[in-house]
């Protein structure tokens, strides 16, 4: 039996996840749930899940949680704060941690669970983004192991050989090529951009996803994330990482060996099957999912990502070039600027730039220690405000209040 700790439980992938653990009663037994601020869709989920701790990160809401268990007789333990996602991420209860919070949230719970020798289901792309070097150097002294929970590096994971250690060199891999949807924009001119509102950024073609992921879909910053993810997951050079759109998300990855295979992973858009996978590794088991029928899809179609229209992207392989804590401010002004535009405060071209004079403005330096980390996230985070408020014309903060509470 895999006792399962699922940060994010609230969320898209939580949902997923939580799906495919259902199905498999025998399998899997949940030890912790923990949200940000769903206290009463938390609560329902331990009532289905009778999980040992729930923790609410927005210490605000740890009386309603509390109530709410209480109200249903559940004899799950209440926490509340983000020291208690670090707690439930390393709690010995479990021996598999979800990592499935949004953002640099996540960042703690996530070398929490490393550290601790946890066997790590990553969603959290941002926590891999912003500090690499220190997730691998926690999984190291932890001695667990990382499975990758974002669909085109599960389909990168699944491509390489059995036993791959971030060492391409020795497994005769080439080259990584990453598909990417193109997003709800995909098509759109440089005008229609200046007008995209929230809600059509929002609307993913092919995948349901949280609202902060879909908006980095909609610019291609998620595609750009994923390269720096692969470059750390995988130890491949940005230069050996590309990016292909592929409008159908049918195949989601592909792994090039020096001998001239292509090796992909296909499969229907739905992340059920990478949870499923991660879930039962080295096994397979059902996930519930609609299974893909390539007569009924008819084509798969590939074309080059047009990198004028979504810098996003080419600020990301820049960022990871630069190597240090450039890739921590470049997540850091994005974060900003997507909940700005979430917000409807800033235009979706915006974005881009305002990721582009945050990087410009802060001097990076190396990569330390998670205290310089979280310094140097803070920090990005103030210069990007303050280039949202210059760009929007209202201060960053007053456009930010949904989440005020996790600062
Ligand atoms: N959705 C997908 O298909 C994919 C997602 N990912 C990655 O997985 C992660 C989660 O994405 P997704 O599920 O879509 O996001 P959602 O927005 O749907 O869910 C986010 C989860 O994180 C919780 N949360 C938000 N802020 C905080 C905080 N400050 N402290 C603690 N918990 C918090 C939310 O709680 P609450 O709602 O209660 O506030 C919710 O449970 C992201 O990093 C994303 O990039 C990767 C590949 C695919
Ligand atoms: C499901 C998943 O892994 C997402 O990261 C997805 O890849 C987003 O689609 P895009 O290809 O549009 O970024
Ligand atoms: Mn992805």
């Amino acid at each position: 039996m895999k006792r399962i700790a699922l940060l994010g439980a609230t969320g898209s992938i939580g949902t997923s996840a939580l799906d495919v653990i259902a199905r498999h009663p025998g399998r899997f037994a949940v030890q912790a749930l923990t949200a940000g601020t769903q206290v009463d869709a938390l609560v329902e989920l331990c009532r289905r899940f009778r999980p040992r701790y729930a923790v609410i990160a927005d210490a605000a809401r740890a009386v309603d949680l509390a109530a709410g268990l209480a109200r249903h007789g559940l004899d799950t333990e209440a926490l509340a704060g983000p020291g208690a996602l670090d707690f439930v991420a390393a709690d010995t209860g479990a021996d598999t941690v979800i990592a499935a919070i949004v953002g640099a949230a996540g960042l703690s719970s996530t070398l929490a669970a490393a550290e601790a020798g946890k066997t790590l289901l990553l969603a959290n792309k941002e926590a891999v983004v912003m500090a690499g070097p220190l997730l691998f150097a926690a999984l190291a002294r932890g001695g667990g192991r990382l499975l990758p929970v974002d669909s085109e590096h599960n389909a990168i994971f699944q491509c390489l050989p059995n036993g791959y250690d971030r060492d391409p060199g020795a497994a005769g891999v080439q080259r990584l090529v990453l598909t990417a949807s193109g997003g709800p924009f995909r098509d759109w001119s440089a005008g229609q951009l200046a007008q995209a509102t929230p809600e059509q950024a929002c609307a993913h073609p092919n995948w349901r996803m949280g609202r902060k992921i879909s908006v980095d879909s909609a610019t291609l910053m998620n595609k750009g994330l994923e390269v720096i993810e692969a470059h750390w997951l995988f130890g491949m050079p940005a230069e050996r990482i590309d990016v292909l759109v592929h409008p159908q998300s049918l195949v989601h990855s592909l792994v090039e060996y020096v001998d001239g295979s292509l090796l992909a992973q296909l499969g229907s858009p739905d992340m059920r099957t990478v949870l499923a996978h991660a879930l039962a590794w080295p096994e397979r088991i059902d996930a519930g999912v609609e299974r893909l029928d390539l007569l009924k899809a008819g084509r798969l179609d590939f074309q080059a990502p047009d990198r004028a229209r979504f810098p996003c992207l080419d600020l990301a392989y820049a960022a990871l070039q630069a190597g240090g804590g450039a890739s921590c401010v470049l997540n850091a002004a994005n974060e900003v600027a997507v909940e700005v535009f979430l917000a409807g405060r800033l235009s979706f071209p915006d974005i881009a730039a305002v990721v582009a004079d945050t990087l410009a403005a802060v001097d990076a330096g190396p990569i330390q220690d998670l205290p310089a980390i979280l310094e140097l996230d803070a920090r990005a985070r103030r210069v990007a405000e303050r280039e949202t408020a210059r760009r929007s014309g209202v201060p960053a903060t007053a456009a930010m209040d949904r989440t005020a509470w996790a600062r």
